[in-house]
């Protein structure tokens, strides 16, 4: 581990360290976005270095794609490697059935498009990130700029409550700009507190005219690594739970057990 990290980022070293071990040669692997995902693709392209590997990989934005060039990763377009065996992301929280709130980059979109065409997705994170229950996060919507305040109004009845004041909605600015993500769109950051049905808010969402995606990854990551400051890393797995139960024994491992 490099020397001198705070206690965040060697969690967020211990996790990357760990999901890399998962990539194997000749495999096409999707690079998230984010502090942690950046990371990994450092951990990532160490790998590569030394082992000598043969890796196609596709990034979620154009700054991932800009440090994977710089460290010397084999950086293709999701076109050119057409479906890939891996995508390693971070995430903005987690619940027990690894459901994420992601998009706190503003790079959800593409993110989600490349991890669910992955056979697998495996989420880095911390342990802070974990919730029972998703939406303490504001969970970011991404937006065609055309009409966004309409947009806006549609997603405020949808959800309740009201964007007259901008509390419950907040369109996510870039200093006095508003964010603009790498698709060009915008993003609204809906501040729900809890999200009761994130099934039924997701697809409710993606039907409203001016939403382009959401940020709740549903179904889609299968295991998620939890990095600790001391460098000890948990595994939750997907496959050794039932979907909508509490982890039980057994269910969280400890580093080596898989
Ligand atoms: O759009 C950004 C992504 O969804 C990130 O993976 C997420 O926000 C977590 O980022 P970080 O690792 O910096 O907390």
């Amino acid at each position: 581990m490099p020397a001198d990290l705070s206690p965040i980022d060697r969690a967020k070293y211990a996790a990357s360290r760990r999901a890399v071990d998962f990539v194997e040669d000749g495999m096409r692997v999707g690079l998230g976005t984010g502090s942690t995902a950046a990371w990994m693709v450092r951990c990532l392209a160490e790998r590569v270095k030394a082992e000598g590997l043969t890796l196609q990989c596709v990034p979620t934005s154009t700054r991932t794609a800009e440090l994977g060039r710089e460290l010397g990763l084999n950086i293709v377009t999701l076109e050119e490697a057409g479906w890939l065996d891996l995508t390693i992301d971070g995430a903005d929280e987690f619940d027990p059935e690894l459901s994420l709130v992601k998009g706190g980059g503003g790079a959800l979109l593409q993110e989600k498009i490349v991890a669910t065409a992955s056979d697998r997705m495996i989420v880095i994170t911390d342990a802070a990130k974990e919730v029972k229950t998703l939406g303490a996060f504001p969970l970011p919507v991404e937006v065609i700029p055309f009409g966004w305040q309409a947009t806006r109004t549609l997603i405020a009845e949808l959800i309740g409550g009201s964007d007259v004041d901008g509390h419950e909605i907040t369109l996510r600015m870039n200093g006095d700009q508003p964010f603009r993500t790498d698709e060009n769109n915008y993003i609204l950051d809906l501040h729900l507190g809890r999200i009761g049905n994130p099934r039924e808010l997701s697809l409710l969402l993606n039907q409203i005219a001016g939403v382009v995606e959401n940020g709740l990854f549903l179904d889609i990551c299968d295991t998620v690594i939890v990095g600790y400051g001391d460098g000890r890393v948990e595994l939750h797995d997907m496959a050794t739970r039932t979907p909508g139960t509490e982890p039980v024994p057994g269910n969280v491992f400890t580093d080596g057990d898989l």
